[in-house]
């Protein structure tokens, strides 16, 4: 049988957020906003082991005492410059210890509010599958294509569209493979360097919560749902 293993790129540095420091190291509740991440996907029972990739400069990471509360967590010093070579890299260090078979979920460490349940569809939705997938919401709002004069030169069809989220399950060996033939052109997402393999990854629905923390506006929300759920301890 195959065992899942996470893996969370954690080397960015938030640049749009523009936090005097990475956005994964925010204090949201008295926590770093990367714990929450590491708490569901260290929770979760068919989950064997969390890695975390950092930056090989990272000073911050080891400000909080991670062993006491999650003792199997592995963290990989091998971040890179951009998030798919963070991943790689991290796909490389963790080969060892994981089969070709074994499902990888890779998840954004600024993607605090994903849930046990957003983890029990995805692995349900795709541990039977030959390729791999991921979490994604459809598109709800009418799109509109803008001008250079940021006037309204379109409106695109919205049928069909997904918004890519993360966690992105595929096995150890086909993601390996797809992103060391991928990497040189920076896939904005795992499934992009599968895709470019020419296979087609499985989308399963989740949910607009699982929101990532991109702009300083993104964390309050952030907050809220964290909040609402009874996250904060
Ligand atoms: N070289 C990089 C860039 C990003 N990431 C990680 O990839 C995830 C999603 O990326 P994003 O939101 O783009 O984070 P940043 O790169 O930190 O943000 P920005 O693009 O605004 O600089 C984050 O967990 C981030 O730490 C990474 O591990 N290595
Ligand atoms: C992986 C991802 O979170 C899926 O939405 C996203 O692609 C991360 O990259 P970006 O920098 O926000 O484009």
């Amino acid at each position: 049988m195959s065992h899942c293993f996470a893996l969370i790129p954690a080397a960015g540095n938030g640049s749009r957020f523009g936090a005097a420091l990475p956005k994964q190291y925010l204090t949201v509740a008295g926590r770093p906003l990367i714990w929450y991440a590491v708490r569901t996907l260290a929770m979760h029972p068919r989950i064997r082991r969390v890695y975390v990739v950092l930056s090989v400069q990272d000073r911050l990471f080891d400000t909080w005492d991670w062993q006491t509360e999650f003792p199997g967590l592995a963290v990989l010093r091998c971040g890179g410059a951009t998030r798919a070579m963070s991943v790689l890299n991290g796909l490389r260090a963790m080969a060892g210890e994981v089969a070709a078979e074994d499902w990888v979920l890779v998840h954004d460490a600024a993607r605090p509010c994903l849930s046990r349940h957003h983890l029990d569809s995805l692995i349900a939705g795709v541990e039977h599958d030959s390729v791999g997938g991921i979490l994604a919401i459809p598109v709800a709002d009418t799109l509109k294509r803008s001008d250079a004069q940021g006037r309204i030169a379109a409106t695109a069809p919205r049928e069909g569209l997904w918004q890519a989220q993360t966690p992105q399950m595929f096995r150890h060996a086909l993601l390996l493979r797809a992103l060391e033939t991928a990497v040189s052109r920076e896939p904005t997402d795992e499934a992009g360097a599968v895709e470019a393999l020419g296979l087609k990854p499985k989308l399963v629905e989740g949910d607009a919560s699982n929101l990532k923390v991109t702009w300083p506006r993104d964390l309050r929300l952030a907050e809220l749902i964290l909040s609402d759920r009874g996250t904060y301890l």
